[in-house]
């Protein structure tokens, strides 16, 4: 009910909006779209709370309004192979929406198959699971709720780090069973105070995590290719590092916070893991390749890596089966965190701004624009701009 609440006023608030990308298409004839959602199952816990969206029961909360404005709404999480839900739908839809957490892989193949594709929205952060080319050469608009999440990402950072940098795993484990083995705990459980720890990536989540990071008396890194403002830098105390080569020797924890792009794609493999500090905790919140799988389990293996933890989608973890047998061998020092339920546009209320990329009719190269608004609005905004 609070989600279709907020959509309507968001709406009403669009309505009344003089905002020329939005003004443009309302003045455009109306068309019966179809749109697609691809998000996962939300089963059981679908029932336990109505705000609970970002699900096919949920639906992300607009089935009404859409349907009521006319358009077909379709929502899936059946979305692997040519016999998929998705792929059924996709010769004449128009808008396919869907998450990070449960991935509409859009592929050049499948865009080349939706004749009518207009927009590909992402209801969250990354549009990774696009084929940016091949969506670029085909005129396609490609929207993500960027900053929707942050603040529950760099918690969520912030809450591994602890528990690798502390040892809590074998803790728990221990109290499950009823043990009661202190050395086997306190061997390799630290404090944070005094630890380096470096950031590789500092946008939106690597800020909010050493802000939050700053009250622990860490001695704080960054690396990214653009550097922040000095008043910034000073106030977050962080220092920046011109070479990521030069910083992770340097640190105890490196938290990865940079999006997959061509260039990031197995930027830590076996030689770049070898020159992080021997014993060194690394949390990837970012996309798993990013990461080489195999060399990041051996290195865990070796101790080279004394914790990791990364960002996983179930395929991943069941489909490779090298990393599987890493699981077993090293299954106290590595923390999965499977994709979390939370809709990003409903987590955010703060403000944040949203990327479009999008390809302009005569040029190749993708162009930016930014709106700063609400992650909900920002959603509807776009969702709107191209269906009323
Ligand atoms: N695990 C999750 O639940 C979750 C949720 C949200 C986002 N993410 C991931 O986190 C990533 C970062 O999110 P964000 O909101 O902070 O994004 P952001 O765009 O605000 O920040 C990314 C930063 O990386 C830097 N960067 C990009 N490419 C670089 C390169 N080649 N070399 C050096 N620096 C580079 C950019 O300059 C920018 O400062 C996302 O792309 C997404 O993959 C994960």
């Amino acid at each position: 009910m609070a989600m279709k609440s907020a959509a309507s006023s968001a709406i009403r608030s669009l309505l009344s909006s003089s905002s020329s990308t939005f003004s443009r298409n309302l003045h455009a004839p109306a068309e019966r779209k179809k749109i697609v959602g691809v998000f996962y199952k939300g089963g059981e816990y679908a029932k336990l709370n109505p705000n609970f969206v970002g699900c096919v029961e949920g639906a992300l909360g607009i089935r009404e309004w859409l349907e009521s404005l006319g358009h077909q709404y379709i929502v899936t999480d059946d979305k692997e192979g040519s016999n998929s839900e998705l792929d059924k739908h996709l010769h004449d839809a128009h808008i396919i929406i869907s998450t990070p957490f449960h991935p509409a892989y859009v592929t050049a193949e499948r865009i080349k198959k939706a004749k009518n594709l207009e927009l590909l929205l992402t209801a969250g952060i990354g549009s990774d699971h696009v084929d940016l080319k091949a969506a670029a050469a085909a005129g396609l608009t490609v929207a993500e709720v960027t900053g929707s999440n942050v603040v529950s990402v760099a918690e969520d950072e912030l809450l591994r780090i602890l528990v690798l940098v502390r040892n809590f795993l074998p803790g728990y484990h221990q109290a499950v069973n009823g043990e009661w083995n202190v050395a086997g705990i306190a061997h390799r459980a630290y404090d944070l105070e005094g630890k380096t720890i470096g950031t590789v990536g500092a946008g939106r989540i690597g800020k909010l995590l050493l802000q939050r990071l700053k009250p622990f008396n860490c001695n704080l890194l960054y690396y990214d290719r653009l550097r922040m403002n000095p008043e910034l830098e000073k106030e977050i105390g962080a220092k920046f590092e011109e070479e990521l080569d030069a910083m992770l020797p340097k640190c105890d924890v490196i938290v990865i916070n940079m999006p997959l792009t061509e260039q990031t794609r197995g930027l830590f493999d076996k030689n770049r893991i070898a020159k992080c500090k021997k014993g060194v905790v690394i949390v990837n919140n970012a996309r798993g390749a990013i990461m080489d799988t195999q060399a990041i389990a051996d290195a865990c293996t070796s101790g080279h890596v004394a914790g990791n933890s990364k960002t996983s989608s179930q395929k991943i973890l069941s489909t490779t089966k090298t990393y599987e047998t890493a699981i077993m061998i090293f299954v106290m020092n590595n923390l999965y965190r499977l994709w979390r339920g939370c809709l990003a546009c409903a987590t955010s209320s703060k403000g944040s701004s949203m990327a479009i990329h999008a390809k302009s009719c005569n040029d190749s190269s993708y162009f930016w624009h930014y709106h700063r608004c609400t992650g909900i609005i920002e959603f509807l905004y776009y969702l709107g701009s191209f269906i009323m």
